[in-house]
């Protein structure tokens, strides 16, 4: 899949997780599994979505000392995923021990998972980052910032909001992955989310990939709400 939407599987439990997937039948999807569904499905709800022939984003956040994540994500490299992630905040040592833990990890002939970094959370706005998180600079600045350590400490992309890809594919390169997620349909709740954008939006500025998680998983009809939104991501 070029640019996919990926569908977060963020859903309370593992019968909603099959019957959501049930209703898209055979079709290959892009799944992101986060912190919900691992910490409560594991190992084993990776290898039934590997053998239904899905691709795999594990959006589990790393951020710990770099001894700790290397050695996590030598682990994670063994699970068959196609994209992981850490947090840019830990800093360019940890997101170069986070690749050389996957790099370690990767059975010879098999591809290493790509590795990709959140820069601010979608859910941040620019008076959180400088009230709570004290960042004075603007958001802009603050994501672009990472995304430069990220691509030096030798990542394959971020997560970052479609409002930040401009910025980021013009600094550092279009082939610089940028995995997009708070997006929402012009109707959508917004819930938590701050920095959110249409998969239409998404697409014109630039987003590599696109995330999709309550709009989908909380429809009366995820399928043709997944069919609508990949329409108008144009994919
Ligand atoms: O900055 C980030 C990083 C990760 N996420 C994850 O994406 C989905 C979005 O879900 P929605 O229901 O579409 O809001 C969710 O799993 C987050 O953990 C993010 O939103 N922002």
């Amino acid at each position: 899949m070029q640019h996919p939407l990926m569908i977060a599987l963020d859903v309370d439990h593992p019968e909603k997780r099959k019957q959501l997937l049930e209703s898209f039948g055979e079709e290959p999807l892009f799944l992101k599994v986060g912190m919900e569904m691992f910490y409560r499905e594991g190992i084993s709800a990776l290898e039934e979505l590997k053998k239904a022939g899905h691709s795999i984003f594990l959006d589990l956040k790393l951020h710990d000392i770099p001894n700790t994540v290397k050695r996590s994500m030598k682990v994670l490299a063994t699970l068959g995923i196609d994209m992981v992630n850490v947090h840019a905040a830990g800093g360019i040592k940890m997101m170069k021990a986070a690749l050389e833990g996957l790099e370690e990890g990767t059975a010879p002939g098999r591809q290493r998972p790509k590795l990709i970094a959140v820069t601010q959370l979608t859910s941040t706005d620019s008076s959180m980052l400088e009230n709570e998180l004290l960042i004075t600079q603007s958001m802009d600045k603050v994501v672009l910032h990472y995304a430069k350590l990220a691509q030096e400490a030798g990542l394959d992309g971020v997560v970052c909001s479609a409002k930040e890809v401009p910025l980021i594919h013009a600094e550092c390169g279009k082939t610089f992955l940028t995995v997009t997620p708070g997006i929402r349909q012009e109707n959508d709740a917004v819930g938590d989310q701050k920095r959110v954008v249409t998969p239409q939006m998404a697409r014109s500025l630039g987003s590599d990939a696109i995330v999709v998680g309550r709009s989908i998983t909380a429809s009366e009809n995820p399928l043709q709400t997944y069919r609508m939104m990949k329409a108008n991501w144009g994919e």
